[in-house]
């Protein structure tokens, strides 16, 4: 041990080690839960030395206490009173994890080629799509768009990291799987994991897995989705909203290309290339303190951004031209394309929700209505009548439950999801209908303003 740690430090005060940290290098932080607080606490060291060795020390030696520990960001866990070989053997383990890629593929580690142990379950079913085929294809014919092809097809080759960037609905998903079904990766899987849809808690345990027992409902050993991409390509959609101590992990996986399951003291390997997507500004989430700098750099060695549909017009009827021939297809129907009137009001529209908006609305009026071609009447108010709210198209279930009795369980104090709900959607009105502009203006990300409407339509059905 005392070839591994050069120039020991004791701190007795929290304040001032956490101080010291952050102008310091340090390799292995010895962490007494009791004196500095509990997990809450240790979070913020884990985050402040993302590449630090941290084994957690305490007089409560349950199982349950080391597993909270752990997913604070500890890497071991030791009860107190235990011996300097015990503590200095964990140690030497952990070091021997971070030794670089060929060295650690040398170790006795469990790789994840190593049999799987007879209790696991198959991974939770990340959205995944194979080669070609499974996903549209990213329809452009713009400059811009054109630039976009050329850059995804120089990319796909590369192993490094891609960062895409773009308003919600630009198509950034599908550009991701573009990347992967142009490259080598392209027969191995293209897994899917959207951070905004999942709770923050979760997050983790979605993309590194858990062994039976990690926390409270984990009664099997389940693979992440980073074991799942083993080969092919991790696609880690709104990235923005995971919180800074799974992204100094998320760092770390970047930088040795090993994890360890939640609760798990086994490391494995694997090699998926990462592909990111953000709604947000990353250089402004950076200044706000939200999104590490470090792993930023990290990501961000390719980008893409993809610009909103507003900025590429060109592209506009061709995508509704393919969406209207989709949906006629599959709702049999017999529309061949747009009268005059129709396509110059599309071609004119501001599509503040993107091709996603566009494509929703095409869907929408070939279910409404039949015919050879889609008339400008067919379209849906809000296209026609551009002072109108650009979102009542796609929120229904908001008008629905406008009309409904308010739910009041007690008696006159509105809950809390519908005082939120009424605040978001002044926003949206103050801004209309422009979800960025309107989760700007509350300091949220436009992601959560989804996730609030997907909850409210549930509630509403
Ligand atoms: N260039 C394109 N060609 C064909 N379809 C597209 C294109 N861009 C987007 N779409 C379609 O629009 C919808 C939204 O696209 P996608 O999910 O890729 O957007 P996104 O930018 O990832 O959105 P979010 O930020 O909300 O996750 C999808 O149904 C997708 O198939």
């Amino acid at each position: 041990m005392s070839a591994a740690c050069t120039d020991p430090i004791l701190y007795t005060d929290s304040a001032s080690c956490l101080q010291d940290l952050a102008d310091k290098t340090t390799d292995i932080l010895i962490i007494d839960l009791e004196t500095i607080g509990g997990d809450d606490a240790l979070e913020a060291y884990a985050v402040r030395c993302p590449r630090a060795v941290i084994i957690a020390v305490s007089a409560q030696g349950s199982v349950s206490r080391a597993v909270s520990a752990m997913r604070a960001g500890a890497h071991d866990f030791l009860t107190k009173p235990f011996s300097l070989d015990a503590l200095s053997s964990k140690i030497m383990f952990q070091l021997e994890q971070r030794r670089p890629v060929q060295t650690v593929a040398a170790l006795p580690v469990p790789h994840h080629a190593e049999p799987a142990p007879v209790d696991t379950i198959p991974a939770r079913p990340v959205r995944t799509a194979d080669t070609a085929g499974h996903q549209a294809r990213l329809i452009g014919v713009s400059a811009k768009m054109r630039d976009i092809h050329d850059q995804i097809a120089r990319m796909a080759p590369s192993q490094a990291p891609v960062f895409i960037t773009g308003e919600s609905g630009t198509g950034k998903e599908l550009c991701a799987n573009a990347v992967h079904t142009q490259s080598e990766r392209r027969h191995n899987r293209f897994v899917t994991l959207n951070c905004a849809a999942i709770p923050r808690d979760l997050i983790e345990s979605e993309i590194f897995g858990y062994v039976r027992g990690a926390f409270t409902g984990a009664t099997d050993n389940r693979a992440g989705a980073a074991e799942q991409a083993d080969g092919g390509t991790l696609f880690l959609d709104e990235i923005g909203e995971m919180d800074l101590l799974l992204q100094s992990k998320l760092l770390r996986f970047l930088q040795t290309g090993t994890f360890q399951r939640l609760g798990d003291t086994n490391t494995r390997k694997v090699d998926a290339r990462i592909i990111c997507a953000t709604n947000r500004n990353p250089v402004a989430e950076i200044s706000a303190g939200r999104f590490r700098e470090d792993l930023y750099y990290r990501l961000h060695v390719l980008p893409i951004h993809l610009p909103p549909l507003r900025e590429r017009r060109d592209d506009i009827l061709p995508l509704a031209e393919t969406f209207l021939d989709r949906y006629s297809n599959e709702e049999r129907r017999s529309f061949k394309g747009f009268d005059a009137d129709a396509e110059a009001r599309i071609v004119s529209y501001s599509w503040p929700g993107n091709v996603r908006q566009l494509e929703n609305t095409i869907r929408q009026m070939v279910v409404m209505n039949d015919g050879v071609a889609v008339t400008y009447d067919m379209l849906p108010l809000v296209i026609r009548d551009q002072t109108a709210r650009p979102n009542a198209i796609i929120d229904l279930s908001r008008e629905r439950s406008r009309s409904a009795p308010p739910s009041r369980p007690f008696g006159t104090i509105e809950p809390l999801w519908a005082q939120e709900r009424r605040i978001i959607e002044d926003a949206l009105d103050a801004f209309d209908g422009n979800i960025a502009m309107a989760a700007a203006a509350l300091e949220i990300s436009p992601s959560t303003i989804y996730r609030k409407r997907q909850s409210w339509s549930a509630r509403a059905l």
